[in-house]
């Protein structure tokens, strides 16, 4: 009962909201069962939200391996309608996606797009065609056909949880961070889904789609290095294993935004990075979400 208690403790004071289903497997089902139980009336008990029922946050990071691309998915699961949204989708993982949404129960209500991308095509349209009800998301300085266009400060409801817009331009003229609600009924730590503006150790490259560094560098700098340092940063892409930080580890760590601007302008002028391979294709089906969207021609 001991460690019971103290596994309660942990999990409820790291991160109240996120899923125990996510927690580590050697846990058994049952073990499962109580922890979820006793954890969700731990929040329920510390929220000061209004509604009559506290907010739990699912969390689920996939991979595409061809694009080293993170997908990610959140969703409310303690409202009755389990709404979810997709963070950056990829066509050839879409199935994969919406079979896990199907497996949890979930309700998919928005398939979001952080930048158009130029190394992959976007799932977004993929996935309005088999569920029409979702509905497309992407900042509308994307200059990209999408069914919401957000602009910087909107906040995306799912449930009682929500994510922040804001403009995080340099990668792509378009680019924005989603960050999860601040408040007493929001998950704690809050997490950053930086797209590829941030990328864990590193950034995002600037040599193409409207992109400057220094735009870059005064992005991360106000916009994702203001939030509090145990911030948990999700980007896009990684293409050395990584699958998480904190703000406050990218502030001290990050081999490039710790610079000051002319050293950084000068790594990023100096990258020699082959352009994607797919950026021909993949940049103009990205600002129709993928071609799917495309209303058939009378
Ligand atoms: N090899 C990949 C493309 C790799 C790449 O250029 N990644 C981009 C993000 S996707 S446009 C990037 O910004 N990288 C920054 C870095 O420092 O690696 C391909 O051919 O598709």
């Amino acid at each position: 009962m001991m460690m019971l208690t103290k596994l309660v403790s942990l999990f409820s004071t790291k991160n109240k909201f996120a899923s125990l289903s996510s927690i580590p497997l050697f846990l058994s089902p049952s073990l499962i069962t109580r922890l979820q139980m006793e954890s969700s009336y731990t929040a329920s008990s510390h929220s000061s939200s209004s509604s009559s029922q506290s907010s739990k946050l699912l969390f689920r990071q996939l991979f595409e391996k061809e694009s080293s691309t993170y997908t990610y998915l959140l969703a409310d699961v303690s409202h009755p309608d389990r709404p979810a949204l997709l963070i950056d989708p990829v066509d050839k993982t879409v199935d994969r996606d919406l079979s896990v949404v199907q497996d949890l129960g979930l309700k998919l209500i928005y398939a979001m797009n952080t930048h158009v991308h130029a190394d992959h095509v976007t799932g977004t349209g993929i996935i309005k065609s088999k569920v029409p009800s979702v509905k497309s998301v992407i900042s509308k300085a994307s200059g990209s056909k999408a069914d919401m266009l957000i602009e910087p400060g909107e906040k995306i409801h799912f449930g009682n949880l929500f994510l922040e817009v804001r403009a995080t331009p340099g990668h792509t003229l378009g680019c924005v961070t989603y960050v999860t609600g601040d408040g007493p009924d929001q998950p704690q730590p809050r997490m950053a889904f930086t797209g590829d503006a941030l990328l864990i150790r590193g950034c995002g490259r600037t040599d193409f789609q409207g992109g400057s560094s220094e735009q870059l560098y005064n992005s991360v700098h106000s916009k994702i290095f203001t939030l509090p340092k145990e911030t948990l940063i999700y980007p896009a892409h990684d293409y050395r294993g990584f699958t998480v930080s904190t703000v406050g580890e990218e502030k001290l760590y990050n081999p490039r935004l710790t610079k000051d601007l002319e050293t950084y302008k000068s790594i990023m002028k100096n990258l020699n990075l082959p352009y994607p391979k797919m950026i021909d294709i993949a940049v103009p089906a990205n600002l129709v979400c993928g071609l799917q969207d495309e209303t058939p021609k009378a």
